[in-house]
C-alpha cells in the first residue's frame, strides 16, 4: 500500500537542515505567518532552540540534538571517540535538559554516545554519519507507519488529531499525520478534524498549514469541541503522536490528549497512537514515572503577543499528559502494530 503513495509530494517541508557547518531550524514559533530558518552554529544555540520550541515534536528534537552534538564536537580536540566523549558530555547534558518529557532527546544522545565509545580516530566523521542516520531512519519509519496505521481505518472515516505530528515534528511525512496523509490518499479518511491545541496552537497554526500544502482541508475545532464532535458521530478514530510510550503502553503526549482518549472511549471512537520505536521507553514502567514538562504560565496569558487573560492572575501550564494504555486501541510503530496494548505485548515487540 505504501508503494502507491507519492512521497515526494509530502517531502517539501523540512524543519531541520544540516548545511555542513551549521544547523538551520524552521522557526515554528512564527509559522504560518513567517517562514524562516534560525541558524545554529553551536550546541547551546540548538539547546536554546529546543527549549524555546523553535524546533519541536519528539522526533525532531532528537534529530536536532544529534546535530547539536556534531556542532559541539567542533570545539573538541581529541584523538579518539572515547576521549572526545568526556569533553562533549557537558554539552550533551545541556541538550538533554532542554525539554524533559520526549524520550527521543535522550535516545538520540545515547546513540551519539555509543558511536563515540566505539570509534577511534575517525570519530568526527562517524558522529556526523550517525546524526544523518537518525534523521534518515525517522523518515523511513514514518513512511512505513503511515501504511500500517492507515490499514486499520475503514474507508470513509472521520478522524481527529491533536497538536502537530507532521513533517514539522519529524524528519518528514510525520507520525499521526503520516497515517492521516496515507489514509486520505487511500480514501479511507474522508474528514480530518484538527484540535487547536492551546496554548501554543500547534493544531491551528502548524497542522492546518501543513495539511493545506498537501491539498487536504482539515476542519479546525476548539479543543473544547471534541466531545461534542464525537457525540455527533463525526469521528471514528482519534489519531495522535507520542512523546514517550512506557513499558505498559501508557503514553505521554500533548496536553489534552488524555481527555480525547476518554471522550473517544465514551463515544465508541477508536484511539490510535503513532510513534517510532525511538519514542518507546521500556525503562519507564508506567506513566506515573514520566516527568511532565511545565512551561512558563505566561504562555497562557497572550496569543500572538496580544493579552487575552485578565491581568494579575496565576496560571498552571503543564504541556503534556498521560493517556493510560487501557484507553488506547492501537499503538503503531515501524516495528509493528500492537492492538489493545499491555505490558506483555509491549515486551514481546520491544524486548526489555
Ligand atoms: C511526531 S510528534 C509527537 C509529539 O511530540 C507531539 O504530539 C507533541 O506532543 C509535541 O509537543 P511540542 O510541545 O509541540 O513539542
Amino acid at each position: 500500500m505504501s508503494q502507491d503513495l507519492d512521497f515526494d509530494r509530502y517531502d517539501r517541508i523540512r524543519p531541520i537542515r544540516w548545511t555542513g557547518d551549521a544547523l538551520e531550524l524552521l522557526d515554528q514559533r512564527k509559522l504560518p505567518f513567517e517562514v524562516g530558518y534560525v541558524r545554529c552554529e553551536d550546541s547551546d544555540a540548538v539547546a536554546a532552540a529546543i527549549h524555546s520550541l523553535t524546533v519541536r515534536g519528539a522526533p525532531a528534537i532528537g534529530i536536532a540534538a544529534a546535530w547539536g552534538v556534531v556542532l559541539a564536537a567542533r570545539q573538541v580536540d581529541a584523538g579518539d571517540g572515547a576521549a572526545a566523549l568526556g569533553q562533549l558530555e557537558p554539552a550533551m547534558q545541556r541538550l538533554n535538559a532542554a525539554r524533559p518529557t520526549a524520550v527521543n532527546l535522550a535516545w538520540a544522545l545515547a546513540r551519539m554516545r555509543r558511536v563515540l565509545v566505539a570509534s577511534g580516530e575517525h570519530w568526527r566523521v562517524l558522529l556526523e554519519q550517525e546524526a544523518q542516520a537518525i534523521a534518515d531512519e525517522d523518515l523511513a519509519a514514518n513512511r512505513h507507519m503511515g501504511a500500517l496505521g492507515a490499514a486499520l481505518i475503514e474507508p470513509g472515516s472521520g478522524v481527529m488529531t491533536h497538536c502537530n505530528t507532521g513533517s514539522l515534528a519529524t524528519a518528514g511525512f510525520g507520525t499521526a499525520l503520516g497515517v492521516i496523509r496515507a489514509g486520505v490518499a487511500q480514501a479511507r479518511i474522508a474528514r480530518v478534524y484538527a484540535g487547536e491545541t492551546r496554548p501554543w496552537l500547534q493544531g491551528a497554526r502548524l497542522t492546518s498549514w501543513e495539511l493545506q500544502q498537501d491539498g487536504i482541508a482539515p476542519t479546525l475545532v476548539a479543543d473544547a469541541a471534541a466531545a461534542h464532535l464525537m457525540k455527533g458521530g463525526g469521528v471514528q478514530w482519534v489519531i495522535v503522536g507520542a512523546d514517550r510510550i512506557c513499558a505498559n503502553g501508557d503514553t505521554a503526549n500533548k496536553i489534552g490528549t488524555y481527555q480525547l482518549a476518554i471522550s473517544a472511549r465514551h463515544h465508541g471512537a477508536k484511539f490510535m497512537v503513532v510513534a517510532p520505536s525511538s519514542t518507546v521507553d521500556m525503562d519507564t514502567p508506567s506513566g506515573d514515572a514520566i516527568e511532565i514538562e511545565e512551561r512558563d504560565p505566561g504562555e497562557m496569558f497572550a496569543i500572538g503577543g496580544v493579552r487575552t487573560a485578565a491581568l494579575d492572575i496565576e496560571a498552571w501550564n503543564p504541556v503534556f499528559d498521560v493517556t493510560p494504555y487501557t484507553l488506547i486501541d492501537a499503538i503503531v510503530t515501524e516495528k509493528g502494530v500492537i492492538e489493545q496494548p499491555d505490558e506483555a505485548k509491549m515486551r514481546a515487540l520491544f524486548g526489555s
